[in-house]
């Protein structure tokens, strides 16, 4: 048995892995698609000609918040589980499988055990949850730091395409699959001195729901083009527009229908009243929801969960995101104002 009382300090780096790989559980420590995991000097990994690979920093106070400004205490478990979320959502974004997690985990020594082990069950929760099925927890490296540091390094295998941010055109339509602006609102929520329960269906901030079956769905479907949304849908749509651009030789830009962004608005509408924000700034601004943007030609059938939102355009303006609106043209000018005020986020801005 594990004692789990205490904290790390003390501990031999061995122990420290231990208890982490308790937490872990069997299941998350050995695949068909890693042939030598943790233990020696690097993992091997089968792979067919080509993979994909992917890094993300979570930092404590910067990325998440022990105990945050509304008093509401971050679990392990989803610190974990969202360092997981983000990193398989990236696989998941060039329309693929994660196979490889690497771990790289900076701690201060005061760090309790029990925090290191409910870390471990984060990590084993978060594949079984969002269903990254073929995931193994390949490797890493442990140390001490100031805040705690969590790096994820991802291994993906690509199906028969991948989704890329430089392959969309004129006349393609845009796609969202997953959620919109949950998380921007609960981190409002959390920054703010309301300690009341979170009002909305979920915490998104802490368990971030990539819909990992989608991107490879999107790639079967024919669609070349896509990316998660990690920091705003305006911000992200951009870094699509300026790529395509580049590649294409042409000035693109988006126009994102207001009609069919609405659903994502109405369960942010108390919250917003009740922290006087326009929810429409989450929706279009707000990051960390890890939702799969899509942009295909008319013709390609995506599954009925992928919500059409806009279409790609050529303009004289570069990487212009215009609104419209079939029953609220006011609205959509609103919207337009709104982009140009907020840009979403930025780590350095
Ligand atoms: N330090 C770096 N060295 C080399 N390339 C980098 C570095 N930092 C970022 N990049 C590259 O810049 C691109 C954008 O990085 P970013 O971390 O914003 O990824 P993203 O997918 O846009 O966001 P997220 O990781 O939140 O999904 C990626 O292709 C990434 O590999
Ligand atoms: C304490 C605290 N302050 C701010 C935020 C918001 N935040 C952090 S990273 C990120 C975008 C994705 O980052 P990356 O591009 O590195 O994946 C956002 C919106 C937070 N989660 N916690
Ligand atoms: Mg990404």
């Amino acid at each position: 048995m594990i004692e789990l009382n205490g904290a790390l300090e003390g501990l031999t780096e061995e122990q420290v892995l231990e208890i982490l790989q308790a937490g872990v559980g069997e299941d998350l420590l050995s695949g068909p698609d890693v042939l030598i995991s943790g233990g020696d000097d690097a993992a091997l990994l089968r792979c067919s000609g080509s993979y994909l690979l992917s890094t993300d920093t979570m930092i404590e106070n910067h990325d998440y918040v022990d105990r945050w400004p509304n008093e509401t205490e971050q679990p392990a478990h989803s610190v974990a589980f969202k360092a997981i979320a983000q990193n398989v959502s990236d696989i998941n974004a060039m329309g693929a499988e994660t196979t490889g997690i690497f771990l790289s985990l900076s701690l201060p020594s005061n760090t309790t055990r029990q925090w290191l082990y409910e870390f471990g069950q984060g990590l084993q929760a978060a594949c079984h949850k969002l269903g990254a099925t073929r995931a193994v927890l390949a490797g890493g490296d442990l140390g001490i730091a100031e805040e705690v540091t969590i790096t994820v390094t991802v291994t993906g295998e690509p199906g028969t395409d991948v989704l890329r941010r430089d392959t969309a055109r004129p006349g393609d339509s845009v796609y969202v699959c997953g959620n919109l602006g949950t998380a921007a609102a609960a981190l409002q929520h959390l920054l703010s001195n309301d300690t009341s329960e979170l009002p909305l269906p979920k915490n998104t901030q802490f368990y971030p729901e990539p819909p990992l079956w989608a991107g490879p769905a999107a790639v079967q479907a024919g669609a070349r083009c896509g990316m998660d949304l990690s920091d705003g849908l305006v911000r992200d749509i951009r870094r699509i527009l300026r790529a395509s651009s580049a590649a294409s030789g042409q000035k693109l830009g988006v126009t994102l229908d207001v009609d069919a962004l609405q659903p994502w608005l109405e369960p942010l509408t108390i919250l917003g009243q009740r922290h006087g924000a326009n929810p429409w700034t989450w929706v279009l601004n707000g990051g960390e929801d890890y939702a799969l943007l899509t942009i295909a030609s008319q013709h390609v059938q995506l599954p009925e969960s992928f919500v059409k939102v806009g279409t790609i355009i050529e303009t004289d303006q570069k990487d212009a995101v215009l609104f419209e609106s079939t029953t609220n043209p006011e609205l959509a000018a609103a919207q337009e104002a709104l982009t140009i005020e907020l840009g979403g986020w930025d780590h350095f801005a």
